[in-house]
């Protein structure tokens, strides 16, 4: 696949051309119908809500997605039941190439490139609000959150932990008309199931053992503003019909109450799973699934766009130091790594690297100094061993995490490792061995 090129602005892509695509049943019921991608993504199984929807009882109701990606044809299976076969092996998630055979069920369809591209509008900008990213995968969310924030749509938002979800709700609301009114936050995953109705929809005095007063809940405080439900995935599935009908008639009734009182509130949601894998599963209603699936954004995990590391990494550095420049060295260790918890990770091992100066992630050579006021760790020292153990563990500790770095820094390389450092090419052998590292490329020395 190939991305077109764009039409420079600032020195920067205005829009983003994937080679468009189209889905053809060839085999089963409903052969001969098509379908040609207008977006990225395409979804495909038997529940009405998809972009393809086949007649076949053996495919499920959320059966596979396949987006067209700078990479390839991404194709995934959505946690279907008998699985997304091509050239006879189940795929769980690949890239397929135009020509392939994608079997679901009795189904068989044919993935075909056409003429047409598939065009995203870029951001200029490398940001909205606090959220920062110069990825095409930030900007395009980004050129579309002004019309999204307009509007009074529900949004339902899908990422890793950490990928800044919640920021970009806090973001939506604060460029929207409801800007003025509050932001509430209420979050599935941390209150009790017992207790989320009332959370969610408030309560009246002696409803149930601890109720002691009337209390408005997350709905009722968001009024004239927005409400923003993280971990909606998390929802218990008793709940569910009760938020569908707060969502469709915007209402909401407190637990022991028996009026309904009319809101005007805004819902942003979020999740870090595929709700349609979990519609397939009977863990969520596809009902609400649909109601909150208005307009969907997908927010990448920091490993599929690390061209936001050094714009997110100057930003973070910035704010605890802000006369001294990130060093060139942490910013190549950051690079390098992947961070499954994301920009939340991202930020974490920042404030760590400058407060504690810590040598697994400052590379070497750097000269930041702890932050004034800032006082030591001492929380992993342990009084009841002796001195010499204690010291001996910390040293090993501290030996591991700088050769860990040595390495990173020099992408394996030990004739540079040893060089770098001014260390005998033998003790780094010794040292590598002693803590279980390979050097993998010897490098011309
Ligand atoms: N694009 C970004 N620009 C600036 N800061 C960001 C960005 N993304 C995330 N952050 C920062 O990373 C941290 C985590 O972000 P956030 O809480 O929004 O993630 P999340 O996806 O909602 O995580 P979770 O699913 O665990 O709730 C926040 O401190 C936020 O400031």
């Amino acid at each position: 696949m190939s991305v077109k090129s764009t039409l420079p602005l600032h020195s920067r892509a205005k829009e983003l051309r994937l080679d468009g695509f189209s889905l053809t049943v060839i085999e089963g019921p409903g052969s001969g119908a098509s379908f040609r991608a207008e977006m990225r993504e395409v979804s495909v199984g038997t529940a009405q809500g998809n972009d393809l929807v086949l007649a076949d009882p053996t495919v499920s109701r959320h059966h596979f997605s396949l987006s067209a990606t700078p990479e390839g044809y991404l194709l995934k299976d959505l946690g279907s039941s008998n699985g997304t076969w091509v050239s006879g092996m189940r795929v769980l998630s690949g890239y397929v190439e135009p020509g392939a055979r994608v079997r679901v069920g009795r189904t068989t369809l044919l993935v075909d490139q056409v003429n047409e591209d598939i065009c995203e509008a870029l951001s200029p900008e490398d940001g909205f609000g606090p959220l920062l990213g110069q990825s095409s995968a930030m900007r395009r969310i980004f050129a579309a959150l002004p019309r999204v924030a307009q509007s009074d749509s529900t949004v339902l938002l899908e990422g890793e932990t950490g990928t800044g979800k919640g920021v970009l709700a806090a973001a939506i609301h604060e460029a929207s008309p409801r800007a003025t009114g509050p932001f509430v936050v209420l979050d599935c995953a941390a209150i009790a199931p017992t207790l989320i109705e009332s959370e969610l929809f408030g309560h009246v005095k002696g409803s149930f053992t601890g109720a002691q007063a009337d209390r408005a809940g997350a709905f009722e405080q968001a009024k004239g503003g927005t409400i923003f439900i993280d971990e909606i995935g998390e929802l218990p599935l008793d709940m569910q019909p009760k938020l569908l009908r707060a969502l469709e008639e915007r209402s909401v009734k407190r637990v022991g109450g028996n009026q309904r009182v009319k809101l005007d509130v805004r819902v942003i949601a979020a999740t870090n799973r595929d709700l349609r894998t979990e519609v397939n599963r009977n863990a969520f209603r596809a009902d609400l699934f649909y109601r909150l699936n208005v307009v969907r954004i997908h927010v990448p995990p920091l490993r599929e766009r690390t061209g936001d590391i050094e714009r997110l990494a100057r930003h973070f550095h910035a704010d605890l130091v802000p006369d001294n420049p990130i060093p060139d060295d942490l910013l190549e260790s950051l690079r390098r790594q992947s961070w499954p918890g994301n920009v939340r990770e991202l930020r974490a091992a920042i404030e760590r690297a400058v407060l504690f100066n810590d040598p697994a992630i400052l590379a070497l050579g750097n000269d930041v100094e702890p932050a004034p006021g800032v006082k030591d760790r001492d929380d992993d020292i342990d009084l009841e061993v002796p001195f010499r153990v204690c010291k001996q563990k910390a040293s090993d500790q501290w030996e591991r995490r700088y050769v860990r770095a040595l390495l990173r820094a020099t992408h394996d390389n030990i004739s540079e490792a040893s060089r770098r450092v001014k260390m005998d090419r033998s003790h780094l052998r010794t040292l590598l061995r002693k803590y279980g590292f390979r050097g993998a490329d010897e490098g011309g020395a």
